[in-house]
Parts: C-alpha cells; structure tokens; sequence
C-alpha cells in the first residue's frame, strides 16, 4: 500500500485468537475494508442479513472518500491494470478533481452524522467496469464469483431520466437477455450525486411478480385469504397500484408488474416489460405429467435493480442478474403440491389405520412430512433446469456452482494466503450437506471495497418527499406509431385500499378489533404441532375478522389482552404434571395474577386443548391447571372449554384435535362451536389402543421398597420384538372376580353381551355414591376421573374430600348422608366398596356400623368389600 495513504484498516488489531497470518494478508491485498456490521464483542456473521451493514445513499466525509479513491487506484495497480507511472498520474488527477468539487453538505462516517465536506469524482469506463467487477469478486453472498472477470458493463451514466432510464434499461436489458444466453450485466446509471438520492428502480427485481395480501386489498385475494401472487411484493404491488398501474384481468398469480424508474430529482416513469422479456417458462417434469398442472412458472432471468455499488467512494445504481425461487413457504410455497405431483397421496395414507385422522400433510409424523417435503424439493430443483434448458435459457446448476466456487476459493487460498470472504447462508444451497460446499462451514467474515450494497432509502418514500418540491409528475411508457411516447399516469384520488373495499372488506375496521391468542407448551413436539395446525387454521378462516397471534405460553401477557378477544391454547404436560419450560413461567405467575390483576375478563373466550398421556397419574394437569386459572376470572368457555387429548390411545392426537378445531372454528365464526365429550369413541379408542397390546406373563413381583412405591416386576415377554431403548407399558389385567362384579353392578349376567353406552343399564348401575378422601395436590386427577361419571349421571351423591385443617374425613361425610346411605344399603341392597388404608377402611366400617345399626361385613356379606393398602 502507498505510504501516503491511511487505510481504516490501520487501526483494526487482530485479536489474538484470529488466524493472524491469513487477517494480515487480507489487509495486505485490501487497502479498504468496509465494517460487517459486527464489533469485538458481537459477531453477526451467523445471520442471514447483517443488521448495520454498509449501505449507499449518504454523503461520506471527504478524507474518505479520498482514501477510497487513492485505495482503489492503488488496486487497479496492484492488479496490473495501471502500471506504476499510470497510477501516479491518475491519482493526482482524481485528488484535484475530488477538492475541485468538493462542498459542506451533511456527511456520515460509521453512523455518525455531522456537517462537513464531501465531493465525488468520474471514473473511466475502464475503471468502471474493472471496480464493477471486484465488487462482484468481493460479494459474499455469490457463489459465481469466480466468473467475475465476465461481468460487462452497460455504462448508462448518461441518462438523466427517469423516461430516459425506463428505456434505455428496456433496450440494453433485451441485448444482455442475448435470447437466453444470458451475459451477466450491470447497468449502471450516474451515480448519486452530494446533492441528491441517486437514481433508483421502485421494484426489487426488473421482472416481479405482482401480488396483494388479503388484509390490505382485494385486487389479489383469495377466498381463503391467501395471497394470490409472489408473497414478497405486496407492498411493491400496493405502491405500483397507486402510482397508477392497471392491473391485468383477469388476475393470476404470475402478472409481471411494470418497471417504475426514477432518476435524481425526477418524477417515475412506468413501462411494461417487452413481450420477449415478458415470456415464462411453464416448469414441467419429464417424469411426471401432473407437474404440469400444478401451473408453475418463473421469468427467465432474474435481474436485481434495488442493489447498488461502492466504488471509491462512488456510490452506483445497478441492475443486475441474480436467482429466485418458487419454494419458500414465504413465497409460492409449492412443495406441498409438487409432492402431489409426484405421488404423495393423502387419501392413501387415510387408508393406515394409524393415519386415519390425518387431513393433511402437516398432519403425518415429522420424518414422513421430511421425506416428501425432500423428495419434492429435489424434484422441483430438476423441474426447472430440466424447463429452462428446453427452452434454451442459462440456468447454473447447483452442484456445478458450487464445486466451481470450491475450487475457485481453493485456488485464491493457494495464491493469495487467504479465503474469499464468503456467507455461508448464502453460498451454501437448500440442498445442504450433498453439496460439497455446505461442508466449508463458515469462512472470513470481512467485506473488502469496491462493494455492492443495499441502498439507505426507500424509492417510494423518496418520491413522497420530493413530489410536493417538483413539477415533474410520474408517467407511463407506451409504444405510439413506433416510438415511445408519454401519459401522464393520474395518480388516484384515493388510497388504493379505500378503492378496492368490496363488501366483505367494508366490515374490516370495526371487526378487526378483537385478536385470537394461539399459546402452546410443548416439551417435544405433539403440543406444537398440534398448536401450528391450529395456527394456519384460524389464520386462514378468521384473517378477515380477527388478528391471530401465536406465541408460547409464556410469552402470553394478559395485560395485552382485551375483553372481547379468544385464547386457545394447546399444552402438553410433562414431569410429574408439571407445565413445560415453555409455559413453566406463566404458570408459576397464575397465582399472582389472579390477585392482582383487575381485567374483566367476563367476556374473554377460552378454550384448552390438553395432550397428556393417562399412564400418568396426574393426567393432562398443565391443561387442567391452565383451564381453573381462567375459569376463575369468569371467562366464556368455547369449543368444549378443556379438552383433555390422550396420547396412549393415539401418538399425535387428531381424532380428538380435528374435532376441537371444528368446534373452535364454528364458534369464532358465529356458530354454536359445541364439542362434547364422547364417551362411546374414547372407549372405542381405548380398546383400539388394547388391541395392540400382548399378552406377557407375570414371573415375579416384588413388593414396594421405597416411599414412591417402586418394586421390581419380572415378566416374560412371551416372543415380543422390542428393539433396544423402547418402552413397555404394563397393564395388569382385571381379576375375574373383579369382572364379575362389576357385571354384576351393571345387571349383565352374559359376560359376551354388550351395553350401548347410553343403556338405562349403565345409568341404573349401583355404584352412585362416591366418597373420596385425596391430597390436594392430587385435586386434578381426581375431579377429573369423576366428571365423567358425573355426567352420566353414574354418580348421584359425590363427596370429593381433600385433607383439611379441620382434620375431616370421608366418614364423617358419611355421617352427613347417612338416610340416604342406610336406604340404599337396607332397602335397595346396594354394595359398598371401600378402599384405602388400615385407619380409613377401620373408621368407614365404623361409621357405617353406627348408619346400618350393625358390623356392615355381616349385614351385607358378599356385598361388603374392602382392600386395604
Ligand atoms: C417425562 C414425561 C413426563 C410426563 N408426564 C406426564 C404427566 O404428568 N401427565 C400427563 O398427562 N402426561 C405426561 N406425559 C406425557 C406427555 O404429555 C405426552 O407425551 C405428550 O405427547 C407430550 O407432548 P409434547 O411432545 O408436546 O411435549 C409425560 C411425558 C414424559 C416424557
């Protein structure tokens, strides 16, 4: 580096743990290193964007400008464009062109703003075009950047514009799209000047496609709210719209929006793309004819027109070739139905009885939706290449790409000493590990000048500055006898979502007001996907009338919600009943919530659905827990109130989810939204749920050695298969004088005969009284074992007791019933069983000796039961 030059870089000290030798070679070979958005402390090199990047559109103070100026010359030195002589002369030349024009205007240096001197200079098409295509050398999100020597310049520096820009862009574009042999191009038109914003594009790409989003306007929506179009450009739609764009009819998701232009200090100039440039590529599959109906379609060349370029210390607008794609979920969002097209087949799946629920493909098990989701990516990545090369247009393949680019850094290492900056985001493609590059990793995070960066500004918003200050007004392109001729585009009186409210939209505002809150709490992931189905649902039927929010239970704050909004909430229980860490912390907070918050919450509707497993005790208890804790401020129970899913009857629980849902649907729409427990299909799952277990034989049983009740049990599995680290589930079987019993209770003598669950039989069975002596803690479990019974009106007296400080017992409850107790037992010859410990099973023998007159064990007999433990 020259002596008389102070490089930004002096100051950087590497810190000891960096590969010093590689850093110090890299400052060697790049006089001007641009900040990355990092600082010692905070490294931003694992995010997709770096938030604080360099960005075009401000002034820089003139000792930097100079700097990068004399840096860059010294560059095209060491590169051997100039020779030693060329670069001496050529940078007295610059330095007397740069304080010739230099003025006091408003300058930045690293985010600090200050009045100062700034200035620029004009650089020769051959410097241009050489720091045109460093830039793409030095840009870390490119893959083809070994190719960078092939970039050739369209220098428009002329065009003064925005009309000018419009067409000049139109003509040149069509020689660089060269009928599908696409040469890599920038445009670039005259820099910013100290005084202005530079020029600019209003789109992001020059070919995008148009779209709107159903809660800002019609012009695109779908019925069920969806965005018709490429998700990314609703804004850019909505702008283009109201600068006057007509958009085409009918509409379909692939309408190109026209290019807006628009030069320094100049109103936009609108034109529609050529019908050359205009043509898609229908993306079909050798393989499967039903690609081809999916309708899928891309533009044939991407190319970007909102980037622009820092090149010593001049600040450029280009427009140049790039790549997209149809598969995000943000965007088209198409693998689901590529993966139709290629054989998945939901219905098939219905056919597996463990996949009877199951509506869609977000509804199968994780590695399932993995190897379709896969599959489909492939498929499409081949779809188009396999489309584009038909049609003859230039499409790099992804592995080509990168094993070019492996062995272009490789090579640059071996010459240079150090790697090419790179962002492992963006080099490494969707693909991941089968691409050779995905194995790089990281690599030197450091961005070298001349460099392509984002623009500052909003095109849109600058034209709102400057359209009060100019007389110029925005114009549309059309082609007359010929040649190109102007309109003035009337801008609309209104805003455009006011012009294209239709009737549904017209009850937006006021219906607006209320917002659903979809919480989970979720240690794996039954509870979140279950959440997530119910996420996408609620969006889709309520996007019109309602926000929907969707957080974790902990991040839910009732002082964000209003009287009149809903919560669903999806939550699992795991530990010993314990929440999830994700609601681990509101539920620790319920407490305190309930004394000191003042909400009225009487209009808020709630609704729970519960995943637990009932091989625990406390079963489904986050849920339950969450439920009392609202229950108790007197919200409005919907859709059943607390569902309470079991996860033993089935893994993912969607029989009793889809019927949730339904119920939830119907009520945030109006409906009744009932849901009812269904004691005839939970039985039928259970003994769905039965039938897969064996039968394996008891060798031996150990009896309790520790306070928790922990024995050992030997069983003999009889030939089960289990491979290693699975879990066994015991069920002990009822003994059969047990099941005669409660044959007996039911008034069934044929054991094989069935009873409808709804049967008088069931209803008119003896065991009606229940008296039940718990700890608090087991409150939960308890009250939810007998609410069903209590329902079916299986139970007519039911005397919950948990321990008390008043020290009383079931049998002194029993003492309260006693003429009902003594009827039952004497005249309608009711049995009694009793079971707990020695103290509580002598104390109720007791008591029901004084209601009966006699020892109950005589005077019942066989009637009569008592375990003790
Ligand atoms: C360690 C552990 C403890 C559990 N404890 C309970 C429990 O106390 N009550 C219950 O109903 N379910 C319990 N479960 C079952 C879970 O609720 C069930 O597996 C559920 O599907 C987990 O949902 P998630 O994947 O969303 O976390 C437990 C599961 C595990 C693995």
């Amino acid at each position: 580096m020259p002596s008389n030059m102070i490089s930004p870089n002096a100051e950087s000290v590497p810190s000891s743990r960096c590969p010093l030798a590689e850093y110090e070679k890299i400052l060697e070979r790049n006089p001007i290193l641009a900040p990355t958005g990092c600082t010692d402390k905070f490294c931003q090199a694992g995010r997709l964007v770096h938030t604080d990047e360099p960005k075009i559109g401000d002034n820089s103070p003139l000792e930097i400008v100079q700097n990068e100026a004399s840096a860059f010359l010294w560059q095209l030195w060491q590169d051997g464009i100039y020779t030693e002589d060329h670069y001496t002369e050529r940078r007295a030349q610059v330095m007397a062109d740069i304080d010739r024009s230099a003025k006091d205007k408003i300058v930045w240096n690293q985010g600090v703003k200050r009045v100062g001197k700034t200035s620029t200079w004009t650089q020769t098409f051959e410097e241009l075009q050489y720091g045109l295509r460093l830039a793409w050398r030095n840009s870390r999100k490119c893959i083809m950047r070994s190719r960078y020597q092939e970039l050739e310049l369209c220098d428009l520096r002329h065009v003064q514009t925005s009309v000018g820009m419009a067409t000049a862009l139109l003509e040149e574009i069509t020689k660089s799209f060269n009928d599908g042999q696409i040469r890599p191009t920038v445009f670039v038109f005259p820099p910013k000047s100290v005084d202005g914003d530079g020029p600019m594009f209003w789109n992001k790409q020059i070919l995008n496609f148009a779209a709107v989003d159903l809660t800002t306007g019609t012009q695109y929506e779908l019925d069920d709210g969806s965005i018709l179009g490429d998700p990314s450009n609703v804004q850019l739609t909505k702008d283009i719209i109201d600068l006057g764009w007509t958009p085409p009819s009918p509409r379909t998701r692939w309408d190109l929006l026209p290019v807006v232009a628009m030069a320094e200090d100049d109103a936009p100039a609108m034109v529609e793309l050529p019908d050359k440039l205009r043509r898609l590529i229908d993306i079909e599959h050798p393989d499967y004819p039903g690609f081809g109906k999916l309708n899928l379609k891309w533009y044939q060349f991407p190319a970007l027109s909102r980037l622009g370029f820092d090149i010593g210390g001049v600040q450029y607008m280009d427009a140049e070739i790039g790549v997209r794609n149809l598969a995000d979920t943000f965007r088209y969002d198409s693998l689901p139905d590529v993966a139709k097209a290629i054989g998945f087949d939901i219905d098939s799946y219905r056919q597996k009885q463990e996949y009877s629920e199951v509506r869609a493909m977000e509804d199968l098990p994780d590695y399932e939706q993995l190897r379709w989701l896969s599959r489909a990516q492939a498929e499409l990545n081949y779809a188009v290449r396999w489309s584009f090369l038909k049609k003859g247009v230039t499409c790099v393949g992804t592995l080509a790409a990168s094993s070019d680019w492996c062995q272009y850094d490789d090579d640059h290492a071996a010459k240079n000493g150090y790697r090419l900056n790179s962002d492992p985001y963006w080099i490494s493609p969707p693909q991941g590990s089968i691409v050779p590059v995905w194995h790089r990793g990281g690599a030197p995070n450091y961005q070298p000048k001349p460099m392509i960066c984002r623009n500052r500004y909003d095109p849109v918003k600058c034209w709102q500055r400057r359209k009060s200050a100019t007389d110029a007004e925005p114009v549309r392109l059309v082609i007359r006898e010929n040649r190109w001729a102007t309109e003035i585009l009337s801008a609309f009186p209104i805003s455009w979502s006011e012009r294209h409210v239709n009737p549904a939209n017209e009850r937006l505002p006021e219906a607006m007001t209320n917002t659903v809150h979809i919480c989970y709490c979720s240690k794996g992931t039954t509870a979140r996907v279950l959440a997530d189905k119910l996420h996408r649902s609620v969006k889709k039927k309520c996007a019109k009338t309602s926000h929907v929010s969707f957080t974790s239970l902990n991040a839910l704050d009732l002082h964000q919600v209003g009287p009149s909004d809903v919560i669903l909430v999806v939550a699992a229980t795991t530990g010993s009943g314990a929440f999830p860490s994700n609601g681990d912390e509101f539920a620790r907070s319920m407490d305190q919530m309930l004394h000191t918050m003042a909400a009225d919450f009487s209009g808020l509707r709630v609704s729970i659905f519960g995943v637990g497993d009932s091989a625990y005790p406390r079963f489904n208890a986050a849920a339950i827990g969450v439920y009392n804790f609202f229950r108790q401020f007197g919200i409005l129970p919907i859709a059943g109130g607390l569902i309470k899913a079991d996860v033993a009857s089935e893994a993912l629980p969607l029989r009793l989810f889809n019927r949730w849902l339904d119920a939830v649907e119907s009520s945030l729409t109006g409906g009744v939204g009932e849901l009812r427990e269904n004691p005839e299909e939970d039985f039928m799952a259970h003994a769905v749920m039965l039938r897969q277990f064996n039968a394996a034989t008891l060798i031996s049983k150990s009896s309790p050695t520790t306070a928790e009740n922990e024995g050992l049990i030997v069983v003999a599995l009889d030939g089960i298969e289990y491979a290693e680290m699975q879990h066994l589930r015991l069920l002990p079987t009822n003994s059969s004088s047990q099941v005669a019993r409660a044959l007996a209770a039911l008034g069934i003598e044929d054991a094989q005969e069935s009873v409808p669950f709804c049967d008088e039989k069931l209803q008119q069975c003896s065991y009606q009284d229940l008296f039940a002596g718990f700890r608090p803690i087991d409150g939960d479990i308890i009250r939810s074992t007998t609410s069903l019974a209590e329902t079916h009106r299986v139970l007519d007296i039911s005397c919950l007791v948990p321990s008390n400080k008043e020290k009383k017992r079931v049998q002194d409850f029993l003492w309260l019933k006693r003429d009902e107790i003594r009827a039952k037992l004497v005249e309608e010859e009711g049995y009694v069983y009793v079971c707990g410990s020695a103290s509580m099973t002598e104390g109720v023998r007791a008591k029901l000796r004084e209601i009966v007159g006699e020892d109950p064990k005589e005077r019942l007999g066989d009637r009569y039961v008592e375990e003790v433990f």
